[in-house]
């Protein structure tokens, strides 16, 4: 049955995912904080800026009034940036007129409070203003849903009904949505690949091959299900879509700008210098941070994310990174996939 669904954040992620539910028959709203964004996706039907050279629906409407968009609306997707997330919440719950399926479509942890993007959404909301929270993640690049070619995500909450809602409110024949209850898995499959694939984009910077980026993101999985595993999600999780799956799709697309943020550093560019050229959000950065001291606090052992943190935030060199984790101790492969730091 046709809805009426409010996304707020009308970045590459937030359009690519408006156009999917226009395709389904949805009656959508996109919230976009630019009046001349808004003024653009309304009358030339585009987004330049975050998908250059895509045709919007005819139907699509954008706001700059949050309370436009979203308070009526029967379900709310929500794609604005980590850093975003609480201040979006808090706005949201002026505005809504009864308690919304809201589905959240952002990959990050909070540095910080350490937290997940369901778990901040949990801190800010009203019981008035959600009635359930979904998490939607998988490999799907927004360039490529944006065209409408084949993309599988997951779909996933507390709840199977509102894991069954948010699967019908997107599935479309180029669009085909799972449902998985393992709410801590889809949540950090999807935030801590980005991490990975930093460090996959260095490997691209310093001229190294496809077998450095084999061992990247094979360890970096072992390592995202250790954290993972200790922190209560199903180890079966990581090897299905928005694991493994997101795994592949980001580290290896030039599409995906954690990638590129990390070639750019292998190059030798200095972070700073990297973000503004993106203009876009590179969620791995902040999620590197979060994720090394997360890590710290329940002591599991995460040598890239370690790695990797170096770099980013106290300036090792991405070859000598490369060279530490090359160096490390001796180890078994399979016994090191354990919950807890193993140090045989
Ligand atoms: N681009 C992609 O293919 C995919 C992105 N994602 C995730 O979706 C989330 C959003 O990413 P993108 O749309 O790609 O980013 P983007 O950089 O393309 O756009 C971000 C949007 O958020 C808006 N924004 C920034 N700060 C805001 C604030 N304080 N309040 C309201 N809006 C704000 C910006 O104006 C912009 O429209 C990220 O967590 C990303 O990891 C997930 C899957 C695919
Ligand atoms: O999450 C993504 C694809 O599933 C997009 O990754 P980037 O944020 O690195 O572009």
């Amino acid at each position: 049955m046709p809805a009426s669904v409010a996304v707020l954040g009308a970045g590459s992620w937030g359009t690519a995912l408006a156009v999917v539910l226009c395709d389904n028959g949805h009656k959508v709203k996109l919230w976009a904080r630019r009046e001349e964004q808004v003024q653009e996706i309304n009358e030339q039907k585009t987004n330049e800026a975050y998908l250059p050279g895509r045709r919007l629906p005819d139907q699509l409407e954008a706001t700059s009034s949050i309370q436009e968009a979203a308070s009526t609306a029967d379900a709310v997707v929500s794609v604005v940036p980590t850093s975003a997330v609480r201040e979006t919440m808090q706005t949201l719950n002026g505005v809504v007129q009864h308690p919304v399926l809201l589905i959240h479509a952002t990959k990050g942890i909070e540095p910080g409070s350490l937290k997940r993007v369901s778990e901040m959404m949990e801190e800010e909301l009203e019981e008035r203003t959600v009635r359930g929270i979904a998490v939607l993640s998988g490999p799907s690049h927004a360039e490529e849903v944006s065209e409408r070619q084949p993309t599988t995500v997951t779909v996933s909450s507390a709840e199977l009904k509102h894991q069954e809602e948010a699967q019908d409110l997107f599935m479309t024949q180029h669009f085909r949505v799972y449902t998985n209850p393992d709410v801590i898995g889809v949540e950090l499959g999807g935030a801590l690949k980005n991490i990975i694939a930093l460090g996959i984009g260095m490997t691209d910077g310093l001229d190294y091959g496809d077998n450095a980026k084999a061992a990247l993101m094979t360890r970096g999985l072992a390592e995202i299900t250790r954290l993972g595993s200790r922190l209560g999600a199903d180890p079966l999780t990581f090897s299905g879509l928005s694991g493994l799956g997101d795994l592949i799709v980001t580290c290896t697309s030039e599409h995906s700008r954690n990638f590129r943020c990390g070639r750019m550093l292998g190059e030798g560019w200095s972070l700073d210098d990297v973000l503004e050229q993106m203009g876009m959000v590179v969620e791995g950065v902040k999620t590197t941070k979060a994720v090394q001291s997360l890590a710290a606090s329940y002591d599991v052992e995460m040598p890239i994310t370690d790695a990797l943190y170096e770099v980013l935030f106290n300036g090792l060199d991405p070859k000598e990174a490369s060279e530490r984790l090359m160096g490390r101790v001796k180890k078994r492969e399979v016994e090191d996939l354990g919950p807890s730091n193993s140090t045989q």
